[in-house]
């Protein structure tokens, strides 16, 4: 069509399709603060601010929809879910949780750590909760209108019984566009024990997907979620990018971006 959808380098590479790669991303995606970035811990500057997060309603058991939107398989929010604390400026409402991922078990991150990449990266994406009154210009496109919590997911020995669900819904929805429940399951089901995130790293970056809006403030935590190879695998195995199911969804990964004038922070 005239208009040619964003795909990742594997889409563009293996499926001849006319759809535009990462290196040709419009909107904001070829700017100077993007997202994601390679985090050289040794260079984090310590930030006093970064507090403790206060989570409330991650552990409430939910129906929730997962949908596979052709980009990644994306989980609806309640609205009831928010964020506060760990040095954001407000509270932010939680609206979806995705994740990214490769059948190469250290190509599978957004984010790296060191020049080490990781399985998978899973992202539960917030809006700011601004008050209605605040009219000025910058109120209306912040920098941190929308705040990203990131966990790099590694191998594990043991099956992460707290993603049965998702994993079993994955089944449900091979092709674009399709969606089904995830019976009760709630999102700190799927995190580390939350007294193992008071450690994380702080940037201010962009939208990993077009049109890449520099308006996320980033957190990657520093625990790992652990997943068996078969259920990161299991991604790759039952998602498909296109409607034919020829096209396995996988390395849906943006390549880290240049860090330019910006620093990394840390907890
Ligand atoms: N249609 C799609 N949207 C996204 C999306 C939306 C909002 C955000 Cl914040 C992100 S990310 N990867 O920066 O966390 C991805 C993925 S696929
Ligand atoms: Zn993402």
């Amino acid at each position: 069509d005239a208009e040619s959808h964003w795909c990742y380098d594997i889409q563009a590479d293996n499926y001849q399709q006319n759809c535009q790669r990462p290196a040709q991303w419009d909107g904001e995606c070829q700017k100077s603060h993007q997202s994601p970035v390679d985090i050289v811990t040794n260079k984090a500057r310590l930030d006093h601010n970064l507090k403790d997060f206060s989570f409330s309603g991650y552990d409430k058991k939910e129906r929730l929809t997962v949908q596979n939107n052709g980009h990644t398989v994306m989980v609806s929010l309640k609205p009831d879910v928010t964020i506060r604390g760990g040095g954001l400026a407000t509270q932010y409402r939680a609206t979806q949780l995705h994740l990214h991922w490769s059948e190469s078990l250290n190509k599978g991150s957004e984010h790296s750590l060191n020049g080490q990449r990781f399985a998978m990266e899973m992202h539960i994406v917030h809006e700011k909760e601004t008050s209605t009154w605040s009219l000025k210009e910058e109120a209306q496109n912040p920098k941190d209108q929308i705040a990203v919590l990131a966990f790099l997911v590694e191998e594990g020995n043991e099956p992460n019984e707290g993603f049965a669900l998702l994993l079993e819904a994955l089944s449900r929805i091979p092709k674009p566009g399709m969606s089904t429940t995830m019976e009760t399951s709630s999102i700190m089901d799927l995190l580390p024990k939350e007294d193992r995130l008071r450690h994380y790293f702080r940037y201010q970056g962009s939208l990993t997907t077009p049109a890449c809006n520099e308006t996320v403030v980033w957190t990657v935590f520093k625990e790992h979620i652990l997943l068996h190879k078969d259920q990161i695998l299991a991604f790759s195995q039952k998602l498909y990018y296109d409607d034919e199911e020829k096209q396995k969804m996988t390395d849906n990964v943006r390549p880290v971006q240049p860090l330019g004038d910006r620093l990394v922070y840390t907890s």
